[in-house]
């Protein structure tokens, strides 16, 4: 078994009969929802399921799990989802696969959050990853220059193909380096002004949302509880 699939696997456990859970997105996600399709199927697990993007839905629904639209659930009893990167202080990173907003969504409907990562992702301080950012098409480039001005430095995500990337809800991605923005490392200030911008559907931060942590590495599994939640 590899780490992702530790991790998603052992998280998977923390699902019980009769929830309502939020599945995230992404390769490690991937292994809690095989996880939860093979407990549906073999032990008769009832539960019924949001999902946060097309591929997590597709994956679901090929696995006989049920789902629901989140806004017929707007109360979750669990979120399990993946990370891009987390700090010490359980500031996040998300976005790599595109789905935040709607990841952003289901975690804060979700009483109880669960990040699953490979043991790489738990960094002393989040920024090389860079932040997602997901933009409005209709005059993105408003944002890049408001982003620009502020010492931001975003680039627009491209497919392999030389294409624009485009969310699930068909918006744009800018993926942006913060090291050198206005506001030095104080993320809630570059949140706030990030959202404030005309055009930004959401970021990628995730700040202080996770209640556990599940990282699988070398030495096995981790769980790190936030002790602020
Ligand atoms: O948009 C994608 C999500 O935020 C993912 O949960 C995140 O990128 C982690 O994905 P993975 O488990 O594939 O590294």
């Amino acid at each position: 078994m590899n780490e992702k699939q530790m991790a998603g696997y052992e998280a998977a456990k923390y699902v019980k009969d009769g929830m309502l859970v939020g599945i995230g997105t992404g390769s490690t996600a991937y292994y809690l929802i095989e996880k939860l399709g093979q407990r549906v199927k073999e032990e008769g697990l009832n539960i019924k399921c949001v999902s946060t993007s097309d591929a997590s839905t597709e994956q679901a629904k090929s696995l006989g799990i049920p789902l629901l639209d989140t806004n017929d659930a707007p109360e979750l009893d669990i979120c399990i989802d993946g990370v891009d990167e987390v700090d010490p202080q359980f500031n996040g990173i998300k976005g790599g696969g595109g789905a935040l907003f709607r990841e952003k969504i289901v975690a804060r409907s979700a009483k109880y959050n669960i990040w699953v990562c490979h043991s790489a992702k738990l960094v002393e301080e989040i920024g090389d990853f860079g932040l997602p950012v997901e933009v409005l098409p209709f005059g993105y480039k408003h944002v890049v220059k408001k982003m620009e001005d502020a010492g931001f430095e975003p680039v627009l995500r491209m497919n392999k193909d030389g294409s624009i990337y485009e969310t699930n809800n068909h918006n744009y991605i800018l993926d942006t380096k913060y090291t050198n923005s206005k506001f030095g490392k104080d993320y809630a200030a570059m949140e706030a002004f990030l959202k404030g911008t005309l055009g930004v559907l959401e970021t990628g931060f995730f700040l202080n949302c996770t209640d556990l942590i599940i990282s699988a590495g070398a030495d096995g599994i981790t769980t790190i509880e936030n002790p602020n939640k």
